[in-house]
């Protein structure tokens, strides 16, 4: 049998999670290797991510590949997909999830509390934006600017003194080795991550047996359930990943793990207002609970405070 081609971005985090999902089918005696995509996301890292074509830039180079026959697997971040799937891709499955939580790398270690007044903190996404901007609200007072590029670039602009601190996820921090950067962990009801954050998605072709036999042992279903919770949120407010809205599912510990728990947040832009709701529900109807805590959250005036403002 030949060896199973994965397509990744050639970022060093998303070859970082792609050989991670090489090494997991080589442990299983499944030889995979590694091929490079170039997308749209990596090619223009000047223009805001929400100008370039809004949801999935990161994606939809690498589903063409797929569809093309040229990789047989795709190696994803979760939280990267659009919040709706596609007809002819799977989502063949969701391994165990790293660390979903925000974390701010800052100079000098320091922490939101200790940042000093108009300090400037960088960030791409308008979910910490408007998250930074509700928390400056209530205690210090900082600047939110915006910043591209990958990982390794954001931590070398704190560096070289052009941002006083970043807010990245931990999970790529820990997948690149890089965890000592880490200043300030952000606890996830306060700070709410993005829906699926932390976790990483493998598509196959739709029908594709070979290769949904191939990863089926990768699949976690703890993740898979709180990351279907968290993305149903995201597609019941009609949102995508470059909306203001965290989510947060976990399971609850307990003698039978039939509770899921869902905590999301809905902001405003420029943070002056929010709405939080958190629900249980049973592990089985994940789906369902992200549909009916989104529905909430519609009731208490979300829809109105994330809408897209367009200039
Ligand atoms: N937006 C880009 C992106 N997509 C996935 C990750 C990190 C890994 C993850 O969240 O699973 C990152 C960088 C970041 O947000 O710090």
């Amino acid at each position: 049998m030949t060896a199973i081609r994965i397509g990744t971005r050639r970022s060093a985090l998303a070859l970082a999670q792609s050989q991670l999902i090489v090494d997991a089918l080589a442990r299983l005696g499944i030889e995979a290797e590694l091929v490079e995509v170039t997308t749209e996301g990596d090619r223009n890292q000047t223009s805001p991510l929400t100008q370039i074509g809004g949801t999935g830039v990161f994606v939809s180079a690498l589903r063409d590949a797929l569809l093309a026959e040229e990789i047989d697997l795709a190696v994803h971040s979760l939280k990267d997909l659009p919040s709706k799937g596609i007809e002819p891709i799977a989502l063949a499955a969701v391994p165990g999830r790293e660390d979903p939580r925000d974390v701010l790398v800052a100079r000098d270690g320091l922490t939101l509390e200790s940042l000093p007044a108009g300090a400037r903190i960088g960030t791409g996404s308008p979910r910490r934006a408007a998250q930074l901007r509700l928390l400056a609200k209530e205690s210090t007072h900082f600047e939110v600017a915006d910043i591209r590029g990958n990982v390794d670039t954001r931590v070398r602009k704190v560096r070289e003194g052009a941002y006083d601190a970043v807010v990245l996820a931990r999970a790529g921090l820990a997948r690149l080795g890089r965890l000592d950067e880490v200043t300030e962990t952000f606890d996830p009801a306060a700070f709410v991550p993005a829906p699926g954050q932390g976790a990483l998605a493998i598509e196959c072709r739709t029908g594709d047996e070979r290769m949904l036999a191939a990863v089926a042992p990768l699949e976690d279903r703890e993740t898979r359930a709180a990351v279907t919770a968290e993305r149903a949120l995201l597609a019941e407010l009609e949102a995508g990943c470059a909306a203001p809205v965290g989510a947060f599912a976990q399971v609850l510990p307990g003698p039978d793990n039939a509770q899921l728990s869902l905590h999301a947040i809905a902001v405003a832009p420029d943070g002056s207002a929010s709405v939080r709701m958190s629900m249980s529900g049973s592990f089985g109807e994940a789906h369902e609970l992200g549909r009916k805590v989104a529905a909430k959250l519609l009731a208490d005036g979300a829809g109105r405070l994330i809408e897209e403002r367009v200039t």
